[in-house]
């Protein structure tokens, strides 16, 4: 790691990796997926995971050209018959999404008007870009559509959902397949866990994913994905998703090459703030994305930084539906370059273009300790499929030992 407070010479140092990791990133890809030891290295080609025709054109369509290893190792393992069970890791980034909505692509039946796959996602901004991924790859399998169950798009009880696919919220999902009685569990063929050790492990998100599980036919394919999984978190997706196909990370493997991760020891908020104020410019030659620990602090940061002519967008949970889905929309087409958020973005979220994380603060758990996965999260929403990003974290001397034990955690 990088120490040392952001002075003019880190400054300009900072600037010039920003500058090398935006032109090496497109290359570092294609060295990547050559590369045996790395995340995105594959074997097989599109063709031979045997994916239908339709999907191998949306595929190429997104520009793909090989599998990473995740969607290598796990579509011949979801798309098998009779249908398996699937708890999978792999690294931010490594393209999970892809893998689980291509499942999910190939198991509908576009004749059949109604819901058959259920994808749920923690925040509403992740569920709406997972619904984008499915229609973007989906382009060509005509007739598959997809309804987004969040907040705010509350169908009338009894109408009819012609769509083969849904995303959204586990609260919102319960109500339509539980209390509306819009979408009959009994049709779900695949039900997908994104972020699946939140959606297990963390109560709220699992009481409502365990009860739409509990109605769901014994033969559901159920595909739970993510970063990051705790050692309590696998024993309970062992036991709620029972004979599953298991892929695993080992723990050093957790973190990823491509993101150079530094740190700046400040004395205190304001001196975090002028720290910030240093980089401003050096963060603005891509996007960034600033992760504060709590809403009042992002607004805070996010007031102080208007006010100093900075252009940003503020993203936390205490805004509406429609603000939030137009805070990550400008963010997304690149409209303003840095994003104020907590940690409601810290997880799924997916803009190529963010090569900076800052963490204004680090991110703890209830009982003040570190939150490493949050961290590893966090960090991950740079360094996208292999390109290369930078992750800095501002933290007060008195937390310097938390940084310690993120470097005895991940090992690096
Ligand atoms: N085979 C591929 N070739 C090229 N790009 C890909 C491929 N698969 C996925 N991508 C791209 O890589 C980026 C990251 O993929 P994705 O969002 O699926 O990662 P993820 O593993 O779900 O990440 P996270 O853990 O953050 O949720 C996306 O922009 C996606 O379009």
């Amino acid at each position: 790691m990088l120490t040392g407070t952001v002075d003019l010479a880190a400054t300009s140092l900072l600037n010039k990796l920003i500058h090398k990791s935006l032109v090496e990133s497109r290359q570092n890809v294609e060295v990547l997926q050559r590369d045996p030891t790395s995340p995105l290295y594959s074997v097989k080609t599109f063709e031979e995971l045997h994916l239908k025709p339709e999907l191998l054109k949306g595929v190429y369509a997104m520009g793909f050209n090989r599998p990473s290893k995740i969607q290598e190792t796990a579509l011949p393992m979801m798309l098998a018959f009779p249908p398996q069970n699937l708890i999978a890791q792999s690294q931010s980034g490594t393209g999970k999404t892809a893998a689980f909505v291509l499942a999910m692509l190939s198991r509908v039946d576009p004749l059949k008007k109604y819901p058959q796959c259920i994808c749920l996602s923690p925040t509403f901004e992740l569920a709406l870009q997972t619904g984008e991924v499915i229609e973007q790859m989906g382009m060509f399998c005509d007739g598959v559509e997809v309804v987004y169950a969040l907040r705010g798009n509350r169908p009338a009880k009894g109408s009819n959902i012609e769509a083969q696919i849904v995303v959204g919220t586990p609260g919102t999902v319960m109500d339509w397949c539980l209390k509306l009685k819009i979408v009959n569990p009994k049709n779900i063929c695949v039900f997908v866990l994104d972020e699946a050790d939140v959606m297990i492990g963390v109560q709220g998100y699992a009481a409502h994913s365990v009860r739409v599980k509990r109605v769901m036919p014994a033969t559901c394919q159920m595909l739970l994905f993510s970063a990051t999984f705790e050692d309590t978190v696998w024993q309970f997706a062992d036991r709620i998703v029972p004979n599953s196909n298991i892929i695993k990370l080992k723990k050093e493997e957790m973190t990823l090459e491509n993101i150079l991760q530094f740190y700046d020891s400040c004395e205190g908020i304001e001196q975090k703030y002028s720290a910030l104020g240093n980089i401003y410019g050096t963060v603005t030659i891509a996007q960034a994305i600033i992760f504060c620990r709590t809403r009042k602090t992002a607004k805070w940061l996010a007031c102080k930084m208007v006010i100093d002519s900075h252009t940003v967008e503020l993203l936390s949970g205490e805004l509406t539906m429609t603000e939030r889905a137009c805070a990550i929309q400008k963010f997304r087409e690149g409209k303003v370059k840095v994003l104020i958020t907590t940690n409601v973005c810290a997880r799924g979220i997916d803009v190529e273009q963010v090569s900076i994380v800052v963490n204004f603060d680090l991110p703890v758990n209830t009982d003040g300790q570190v939150d490493f996965d949050t961290y590893l999260h966090r960090i991950g929403r740079t360094g996208r499929f292999g390109k290369k990003g930078i992750a800095i974290s501002l933290i007060e001397r008195c937390y310097l030992n938390m940084l310690r034990q993120i470097e005895e955690h991940f090992g690096k």
